[in-house]
């Protein structure tokens, strides 16, 4: 179950001023959107407000501003009854063109993001973090990179010149950069564990059914949706750090992930060369265990 607080009208939809700066006070009664940024959010509510308004002044000071005109905010949150859904209603009532859909029966991060893709409004849809460790500043860039040749973006963390935050966690790259390479046979694109990312509206409502278990949604979406090399734009950018609140990746994501890899691999590769792998992983680990383990120990 869950229910929907939009309180958009022509007052508070989102509008710009020619200077590129963003007043909200001022109206649009345009109904088309062309763009829709969705918000996986569970207890995020104190960086709901700076992330709203920063994604409006990105759009208004943007040199293609116009492209933006109708662009949506969609907040997928699970019921985390932080005063979320009131941070929101103070930002409709600003003329911000957010709203906040409220899950009471579903939890988790892909499912929102799937919530999301399909409330939409806007041709073009890109699912972003709430913590901000996504730069609302580079929004504009990845869904102007969105089209008929591109209908995948990425917001990618591994390019040149740029970086993560020094001061992410060492375990956190480890376990990154190990789940990377897992995906490697998967996709081509360099970043799959990226939670910034866009899709077209047209390509996501062809892909087949996606496992909306777990973090990993972007993977899910490039191997189903079968986005080729050629059809991703990747976009650099510099992860950074939470501003507030806690990351709410654990141990069940994890266990999610692998099994979410198993089920991708099915669907790309079928049975067989899975089959075959694992036997080789038994072999190996069995060729460990009786020629370097069992004669140290015993
Ligand atoms: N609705 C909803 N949102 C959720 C849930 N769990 C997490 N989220 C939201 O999903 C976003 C990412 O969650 P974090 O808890 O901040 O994740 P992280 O550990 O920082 O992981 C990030 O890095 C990964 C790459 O290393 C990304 O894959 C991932 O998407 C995220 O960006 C946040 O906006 C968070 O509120 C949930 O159960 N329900
Ligand atoms: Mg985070």
């Amino acid at each position: 179950m869950s229910y929907s607080v939009d309180m958009s009208t022509a007052k508070s939809r989102r509008n710009q001023s020619v200077a590129g700066s963003f007043d909200p006070s001022s109206s649009s009664s345009s109904t088309s959107t062309s763009c829709s940024v969705i918000v996986p959010a569970f207890r995020e509510n104190a960086n709901l407000r700076p992330l709203v308004t920063r994604l409006f002044q990105a759009f208004a000071s943007h040199p293609s501003s116009s492209e933006f005109k109708d662009a949506e905010v969609v907040i997928v949150d699970d019921n985390s009854r932080d005063g979320s859904e009131e941070t929101v209603a103070a930002l409709q009532s600003e003329g911000y063109n957010v709203r906040i859909v409220v899950r009471t029966t579903e939890r988790g991060l892909s499912s929102a993001v799937v919530r999301g893709f399909r409330e939409a409004r806007g041709q073009r849809m890109l699912c972003m973090d709430a913590d901000l460790q996504h730069p609302p500043e580079a929004v504009p860039s990845l869904l102007l990179a969105l089209g008929e040749s591109k209908p995948f973006v990425l917001g990618t963390r591994y390019a040149e010149g740029v970086e993560m935050d020094k001061d992410w966690p060492l375990h956190r790259r480890i376990i990154s950069s190990g789940a990377r390479m897992l995906a490697l046979p998967l996709t081509p694109a360099s970043d799959p564990m990226s939670g910034f990312f866009g899709i077209t509206k047209q390509k996501f409502e062809l892909a087949g059914p996606v496992n909306a278990q777990g973090f990993k949604i972007a993977l899910d979406l490039l191997v189903k949706a079968h986005i080729p090399a050629n059809g991703i734009a990747e976009v650099p950018f510099s992860f950074g750090l939470r501003q507030e609140g806690e990351s709410k990746l654990d141990s069940k994501v994890m266990i999610k992930y692998l099994e979410q890899l198993v089920e991708l691999y099915r669907y790309k590769f079928g049975t067989l060369p899975l089959v075959l792998a694992l036997v080789l992983l038994l072999v190996v680990a069995l060729y460990v265990w009786t020629t370097l383990v069992y004669p140290v120990l015993f």
